[in-house]
């Protein structure tokens, strides 16, 4: 628990109404006066993420398919907003490079802690090592730097819920509260756009706004998402910047 604190930066503090807690089996953030709300940790091992990658869509995710996976296509993405690092590893497990970022302290202890234990997986460490990647940054400085360039930024800002609390599953109540709003979200298009070789792909919940008020050059939509998808700031804004490979 003392390296990760140092190495995320954690401090101690009683009066907190959330506790991260190392049990003997993963990192897991508590909220102190709601136990009934369970924890969070990460898991890519086991559980809804290990069910997602040998029973989900596949290739045929809408993340997949907004990212550009197809055929012989795997972009090599950064995703600057990781949160539980839920996409990067759908798209790392369809053979994806992803660098995820993620610049809140607590989540990117718990992401650090799921990979961890999946890098030790005999089943998927060598790949997991390989393809999927955490920077505790905030994007909003380190996107400029990025070296290699990826094919494709990804982002996924926190945005209000729109339904009411009892509705929102227990486990986004407690990630809500812990992170917030990401306020600043706006400010990711631009370098995003500088950045990335072939597209920007911007999560949204269908009834929120386009990122910074810019109307996305495509989409691809689920039932209570769309996938906003940008081309890069120096390429002609057309069909043909939004195939992947081009
Ligand atoms: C909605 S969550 C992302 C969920 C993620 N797509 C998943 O599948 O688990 C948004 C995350 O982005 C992070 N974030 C927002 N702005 C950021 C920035 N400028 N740099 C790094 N992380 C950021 C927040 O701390 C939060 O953890």
């Amino acid at each position: 628990m003392t390296a990760l604190a140092q190495r995320f930066g954690l401090t101690d503090d009683q009066d907190a109404t959330m506790e991260l807690v190392l049990t003997s089996e993963r990192l897991e953030l508590r909220k102190r006066d709601e136990p009934k709300l369970g924890a969070i940790f990460v898991d890519f091992v086991g559980g809804v993420m290990d069910h997602r990658r040998r029973f989900g869509g596949g290739r045929g995710e809408a993340v997949a398919k907004a990212v550009g996976v197809r055929g012989k296509a795997l972009p090599d993405v950064v995703d600057a907003t990781a949160g539980l690092g839920r996409d990067a590893f759908v798209l790392a497990s369809l053979g994806c490079r992803v660098r995820m970022f993620e610049r809140h302290p607590v989540v990117a202890a718990l992401l650090a802690d799921g990979l961890d234990r999946a890098y030790k997986s005999v089943e998927m460490g060598g790949w997991m090592r390989e393809r999927l990647t955490l920077l505790h940054c905030s994007s909003l400085d380190a996107l400029a730097n990025v070296q290699p360039r990826p094919d494709v930024v990804y982002l996924d800002p926190m945005y209000p819920h729109r339904q009411k609390s009892a509705l929102v599953k227990k486990e986004m109540r407690v990630f809500q509260s812990l992170v917030g709003a990401d306020d600043d979200a706006d400010a990711l298009l631009v370098p995003a756009r500088a950045l990335a070789v072939r597209r920007v792909v911007v999560k949204r919940p269908d009834y929120a706004p386009p990122l910074a008020g810019i109307v996305a050059h495509a989409q691809v939509s689920t039932k209570n998402h769309r996938f906003d998808i940008y081309t890069p700031a120096e390429a002609p804004i057309g069909r043909h910047s939004l195939t992947y490979p081009a």
